[in-house]
């Protein structure tokens, strides 16, 4: 069985995908747009405000007939938010308005209702107000022709209120990758059916397609296939048709049912054992031109071979940014074998990181708790607590 280093396969990896996710880009509408990156940038089509009007439920007035207070001031008119704007305002006069309603040509500020009252057609104000109180100019927001996001900007929802604001209904965003994911195993059953003997629930699918969508990807699930090699040909030739990657898990190692592996060679897949722990029995394939990333089935293995194969790549094409990595002192022992480079499981804690489970790749609800891995060199056998590792963000 051939073996490689993780930055050979890495590097081998990288390059396939790349020409396999080029970038492109699409247009969707705002409400859609969560979470979207930016394929270009985007400017104002108008002013904010749109028009100049009133931040409160008052009398719209000019401040120069406030000279003295308490005066009383004929009403001529109501406006009302959604109003087209009232005539101008006379000298000496007031219009009621209330809260976004246009402010009148000749009124320079509001005075809240709270601060007069009335008689009949006249309302008496009891505070003097400096021009442009309670008043809301257009464009004080933002002016038409004004950069509002850059593109490379991911959406958030104060970004979609902003593009909601100023009339947008689609945005141009980056198309997000296609990932199509295949679980294999003749023990797997659907979350949510009953076990038999011998069987396990599927996990594996639900945890690649999560891992793509929280990349920037969308995931195409194909289903999952059983041992018969012919189940698997017709999964893969649906997930090939759908997806700019394929990604399949299980099947890969020494066993005597080994689909993934049986199917894959053939087509000149490349199957072999991979320096690191978990992870090591890997296959890649490519199928019409789509790269087939082969990764094995136990739980751990699966989701540490995509966080350190396909993540970054993902991310790339999608416009988001690069999987942080950082350096962190590590409060307990460590172990590692001798020639493989070890992701185990850990969690920050206050003065540095600790170890969540051990190294076996089954321990899924131990990497659920997980929310660093800890990159051990391949040369490292033994670290103590107080040295330094480096730690992958999960
Ligand atoms: N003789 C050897 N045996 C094994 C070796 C080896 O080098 N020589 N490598 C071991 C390592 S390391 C791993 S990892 C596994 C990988 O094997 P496969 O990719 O063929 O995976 P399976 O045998 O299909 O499954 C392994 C394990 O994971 C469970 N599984 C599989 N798929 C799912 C899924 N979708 N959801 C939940 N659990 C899944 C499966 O039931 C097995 O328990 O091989 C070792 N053996
Ligand atoms: O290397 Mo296997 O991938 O878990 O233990």
């Amino acid at each position: 069985m051939t073996s490689r280093s993780v930055d050979e396969h890495a590097g081998i990896v990288r390059q396939l995908l790349s020409r396999a996710l080029t970038p492109g880009s699409e247009t969707v509408p705002v409400p859609d747009a969560l979470g979207r990156v930016l394929a270009e940038d985007v400017r104002a089509p108008i002013d904010l405000p749109v028009f100049r009007n009133s931040q409160m439920d008052g009398y719209a007035v000019d401040a120069a007939s406030l000279h003295e207070v308490p005066v009383s001031l004929p009403v001529t008119a109501t406006v009302a938010a959604g109003d087209a704007g009232p005539d101008r305002l006379a000298p000496g006069t007031a219009v009621k308005i209330m809260t976004g309603a246009p402010v009148p040509v000749g009124a320079d500020c509001v005075v809240p209702v709270e601060d007069t009252d009335t008689d009949g057609g006249v309302v008496r104000i009891h505070a003097a107000r400096r021009p442009g109180e309670f008043v809301r100019d257009r464009g004080s927001d933002v002016t038409a022709g004004t950069l509002l996001l850059a593109a490379g900007a991911a959406l958030t929802a104060r970004h979609l209120a902003m593009l909601a604001a100023v009339g947008l209904a689609e945005v141009p965003v980056l198309r997000r990758p296609r990932f199509a994911v295949i679980a294999t195993g003749a023990e797997l059953v659907p979350p949510g059916s009953s076990l038999g003997p011998g069987q396990i629930f599927e996990s594996n699918s639900v945890a690649l397609a999560a891992s793509v969508r929280a990349n920037g990807g969308d995931a195409v699930l194909v289903g999952h296939s059983t041992d018969v090699p012919d189940h698997f040909r017709e999964l893969l030739e649906r997930a090939v048709a759908a997806a700019d990657v394929v990604l399949t898990s299980g099947g890969v190692s020494m066993g005597d049912f080994e689909v993934v592996r049986e199917v894959l060679t053939p087509l000149g897949g490349w199957f072999g054992h991979v320096a690191m722990q978990p992870g090591g029995p890997q296959g890649l394939t490519t199928v019409d031109g789509v790269p087939v990333l082969s990764f094995p089935g136990n739980p751990v293995s699966t989701l540490i071979s995509f966080e350190v194969f396909a993540r970054g790549e993902l991310r790339r094409c999608a416009g988001l940014a690069p999987v942080p990595t950082d350096r962190a002192t590590l409060t307990v022992p460590a172990h590692s074998p001798p020639g493989k480079r070890q992701f185990l499981r850990g969690r920050r804690v206050t003065d540095g990181v600790t170890l969540e489970s051990g190294p076996g790749s089954h321990l899924v609800a131990a990497l659920a708790r997980a929310d660093v891995l800890l990159d051990i060199p391949e040369d490292v056998t033994t670290m103590q607590a107080g040295d330094d590792v480096r730690v992958w963000e999960l």
